[in-house]
């Protein structure tokens, strides 16, 4: 089993190039937060924002517009019931989070329906949360093209692969994203848990090193998806940006961690470009990220 260590991550996340703009760090679309779950949203839109993303648009219910806006006027807002907006902005983007607090109502299920028929040839694609007990609920057909990423809990996996929790031993993951794979050749799955795992279409399996039970709270799974959209926008390959987010999304967390009884969310994206800058120091020769602030 391969574990995700500091030193691999530090060759992922490498200093910005100076001739560069923020087309050049991911067009990222975060698609969720309805009426009762507008904070999945903003939760997913924030940490994608603190992880670097060049520009974050956020397809939400219109209830959430004034809320996103005070607390992260850099992300654009969308009305995500507006399916041809939502179409035509699909086109243009990199990456997509969908799943955040979107429901899993009948409108819910358009939004989803919408989105799965758009995806291109070269976007990534991070299925969470309610997305994933719908595809598994509806028995959706998965996109043919594109790079898809499950980041379920054990719950949800349970949902999609039909494997209790307690059968979900490696050999039974694989054998379950092998029937996954007759519909997309390239999906990766995130299967969250106290010692997240992270399965790679090259049938190579890593696990996480870091985080802790202060994780457990409301919104630490949405504040993963802006990650991983972040670092996937960002840096290559795409294997190892979606195992650095995994990895820094908790390393963070130990740090809060350390001092916090709980970790919020909100206080975990804060510090996220803190982080960031010590993993790509290339003048810190110690590695170490001992740091506090
Ligand atoms: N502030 C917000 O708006 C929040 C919205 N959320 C959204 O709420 C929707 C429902 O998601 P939920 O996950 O809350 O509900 P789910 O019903 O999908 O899953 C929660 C259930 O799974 C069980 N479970 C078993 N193993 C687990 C594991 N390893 N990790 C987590 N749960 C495990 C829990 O005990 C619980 O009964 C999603 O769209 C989600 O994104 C949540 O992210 C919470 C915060
Ligand atoms: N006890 C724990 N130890 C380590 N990580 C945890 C623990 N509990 C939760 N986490 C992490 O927190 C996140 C929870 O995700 P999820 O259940 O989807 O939350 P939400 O949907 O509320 O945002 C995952 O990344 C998971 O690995
Ligand atoms: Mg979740």
């Amino acid at each position: 089993m391969n574990k995700i260590t500091l030193d691999f991550v530090k060759k992922t996340v490498i200093p910005r190039k100076s001739a560069t703009h923020k087309g050049n760090y991911g067009r990222i679309l975060i698609i969720g937060g309805n009426q009762n779950f507008g904070g999945a949203a903003i939760m997913s839109a924030t940490a994608a924002v603190y992880a670097g993303a060049g520009l974050v648009t956020t397809a939400t219910d219109p209830m959430n517009f004034t809320a996103l806006h005070a607390r992260l006027p850099e992300s654009m807002v969308l009305d995500f019931n507006d399916l041809d907006a939502l179409s035509t902005m699909m086109a243009k983007m990199d990456v997509v989070v969908i799943g955040p607090g979107l429901g899993t109502d009948a409108p819910s299920e358009q939004i989803l329906r919408t989105v799965l028929n758009q995806v291109s040839e070269n976007q990534s694609i991070i299925i969470d949360g309610s997305a994933i007990t719908l595809i598994a609920a509806k028995k959706l057909t998965l996109p043919r093209q594109g790079h898809l990423i499950f980041t379920p809990h054990q719950m949800e996996w349970q949902r999609l692969s039909d494997i209790t929790i307690a059968n979900q031993t490696d050999a039974n993951n694989q054998q379950a994203l092998q029937k996954m794979v007759t519909q997309n050749k390239n999906i990766y799955l995130v299967l969250k848990s106290n010692q997240t795992k992270v399965y790679l279409p090259n049938q190579e399996i890593w696990v996480n090193t870091t985080g802790n039970p202060g994780m457990a709270t409301g919104g630490s799974g949405d504040a993963l998806t802006g990650i991983l959209a972040a670092f996937i926008g960002q840096f290559k390959p795409l294997s190892a940006s979606i195992l650095a987010g995994v990895y820094t999304h908790s390393a963070v967390a130990d740090q809060i961690y350390q001092e916090q009884y709980v970790v919020l969310p909100q206080r975990l994206s804060e510090r996220l470009p803190y982080f960031m800058h010590q993993l790509a120091d290339r003048s810190n020769q110690a590695h170490q990220l001992g740091f506090h602030f």
